[in-house]
């Protein structure tokens, strides 16, 4: 026990430190890109930096959802290098929500997002600054398709390009009456960067993910529920509406323990992501932090029928 108050203060910088530097590790693991694979992060940083404009934010809920605003409605969501910096640092505070089970993202301005901000796109449209912030969007969406909370895109008006790539780092998607899913790339000489068609392809399969990617699609609720790509369509079209629908269907999944839903998504996670030996293991180490855990011992007190 440190007894001075320059050993205290030792102690807790120790702390502090330690802390970090699992932080940065556990983010390091999430990632897929680092220094080995030619990705130079603060060096895309910078540069996103310049292309200011919107934001995104994030609110807490005490059920333990949260829910992610694209704001940037002058430019229909549309990301601009800070909104893609800010991007980042949200994911990073989800990941240390400890009570967190749920995810809502949505647009503001009753739209989705339209993809990059095509004024900064046009600014880095070099192979260095495109291949960075490729590898730099890939990192957070795939941080953000593994934190331990069910999420859902709330799809109002548009998604495009960058924005339908959003869509499919969520576990579901939902949409509102008249709104899109549109993988518009290959009308602007490109094909997703951002993860987008790998996570399509898990989605709707290969065939379907060819003809929406090569024919640039365009999916109404009908035929994105058809596919999969959708659960359900909502019946309210405006904001406060959707979201509170959202909010419902959400909780439907949510509701109980923390450290149960959390688990639920984590064994769901290895088994897409991982060999079946490998998610096998991941599978019985997160069954252990449950076994004989608070929730499971009072289930065992109550007995519940599930009839
Ligand atoms: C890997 C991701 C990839 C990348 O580039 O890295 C992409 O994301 S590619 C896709 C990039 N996005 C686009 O090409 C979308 C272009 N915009 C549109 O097709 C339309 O604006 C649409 C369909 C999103 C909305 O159409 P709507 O008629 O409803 O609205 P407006 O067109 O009048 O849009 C209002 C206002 O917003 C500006 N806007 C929209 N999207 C973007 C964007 N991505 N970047 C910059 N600005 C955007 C649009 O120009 C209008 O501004 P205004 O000053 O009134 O002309």
């Amino acid at each position: 026990m440190p007894s001075t108050v320059t050993e205290m203060a030792i102690s807790l910088w120790k702390n502090l430190l330690q802390t970090t530097k699992e932080r940065l590790l556990q983010q390091r693991r999430m990632s897929l890109y680092n220094g080995a694979h030619g990705y130079e992060e603060e060096l895309i940083k910078k540069k996103l930096q310049q292309f200011a404009g919107g934001s995104i934010n994030l609110s807490k809920e005490d059920n333990g959802i949260g829910i992610l605003t694209l704001n940037n409605p002058k430019l229909m969501n549309a990301f601009t290098g800070t909104m893609m910096l800010e991007l980042q640092e949200r994911v990073t505070e989800l990941e240390n929500w400890k009570d967190g089970k749920g995810l809502i993202i949505y647009g503001a301005g009753n739209t989705f997002c339209s993809g990059s901000d095509l004024n900064a796109v046009k600014a880095i449209s070099n192979s260095q600054d495109g291949m960075n912030m490729c590898m730099f969007m890939q990192n957070t969406l795939t941080r953000l398709m593994r934190l331990p909370l069910i999420s859902v895109a709330l799809v109002q008006g548009k998604a495009v390009g960058g924005g339908a790539e959003l869509t499919t780092a969520c576990d579901f998607r939902l949409m509102t009456p008249g709104s899109e899913i549109r993988f518009v790339h290959k009308h602007m000489g490109l094909m997703p960067g951002w993860g987008g068609a790998a996570r399509l392809v898990g989605i709707v399969g290969s065939a379907a993910a060819l003809r929406l990617l090569s024919g640039a699609v365009r999916l109404d609720p009908e035929s994105a529920l058809r596919l999969g790509l959708s659960e359900e369509t909502l019946s309210s079209s405006d904001e406060t509406g959707a979201l509170e629908e959202a909010r419902a269907w959400l909780s439907g999944y949510t509701e109980g323990p923390a450290s149960v839903i959390r688990a639920a998504k984590e064994v769901v996670t290895a088994g897409r992501e991982l060999p079946v030996e490998a998610a096998l293991r991941r599978e019985k180490d997160v069954f252990g932090t449950v076994w004989g855990g608070p929730a499971n011992l009072q289930a065992l007190v109550r007995r519940p029928k599930h009839k």
